[in-house]
């Protein structure tokens, strides 16, 4: 997978999208989720893809094994590099969504990456002890880390702050870590809470960010793409 800056396009329509993606004259590494999905379909995707762009469909799958993997193999139909599920939803979830993957890549093509979200990034620790029951945010990322490799999934999402959890937890070499809850230093929070800068992300051992609205909702979003590449690009890792 090519850029390891991944543009969340949390937009409601194609029309938007389009505006958006105009401005720039190079392929990108683009996520669509439910927002847009919800609203433009598969047909979109194709659109996009047919643009040169690569695509992270973050559509967090959670429900029973079978209608898991059943989700997944049409998932496999729409030739995206990146889809995702909750590693909460269990071992036998994710082993059922990767059979799924498997089953429905089309031959000649290669199947997407599949990933876990451990805990979300808009979740505090005192949440998950609170709400949860978890002893630890701490203790339920690396537990779902682990989780996730040994079920065969290709890495997981996490904030680029517990990657180290994660690295001590899934000691696979090419295990990747995909990292939202990004935020260029002179950025609020919004919803999030466990963030950082692209910069630390890449110190921190993360192998792609994902960065939404510190792109789309600035004033020049190619000039903040271009800025975000060359700090990722300044760390000597
Ligand atoms: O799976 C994700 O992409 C994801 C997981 C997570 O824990 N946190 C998280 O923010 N995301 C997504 O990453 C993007 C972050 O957007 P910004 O906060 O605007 O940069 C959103 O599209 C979220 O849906």
């Amino acid at each position: 997978m090519t850029s390891p800056i991944i543009i969340a396009l949390d937009y409601s329509s194609r029309e938007e999208v389009m505006a958006f993606l105009n401005q720039f004259n190079q392929p990108l590494f683009v996520k669509v989720g439910m927002e847009l999905f919800y609203k433009e379909g598969p047909a979109f995707i194709k659109e996009i893809k047919e643009l040169g762009h690569k695509i992270f469909l973050d559509l967090k799958l959670h429900d029973i094994p079978n209608t898991v993997k059943q989700a997944m193999k049409n998932l496999a139909k729409l030739d995206v590099d990146l889809v995702n599920v909750h590693a909460a939803g269990g071992s036998k979830m994710m082993k059922a969504a990767l059979e799924g993957l498997v089953e429905g890549t089309p031959e000649g093509k290669q199947r997407p990456l599949l990933i876990a979200v451990t805990q979300l990034t808009s979740t505090s620790n005192e949440q998950v002890v609170e709400e949860q029951g978890i002893s630890s945010l701490t203790t339920s990322i690396s537990l779902y880390a682990k989780l996730t490799e040994e079920s065969g999934l290709d890495g997981v999402v996490c904030s680029p702050l517990d990657v180290e959890i994660v690295r001590e937890a899934a000691k696979g070499e090419g295990f990747v870590t995909v990292t939202p809850g990004i935020r260029l230093a002179e950025n609020s929070a919004d919803d999030q809470v466990r963030i950082t800068t692209p910069a630390k992300a890449r110190e921190l051992g993360s192998n792609y960010i994902v960065v939404g609205r510190s792109i789309t909702k600035s004033e020049n979003p190619v000039q903040t793409y271009e800025k975000i590449v060359s700090q990722w690009e300044g760390v000597t890792v």
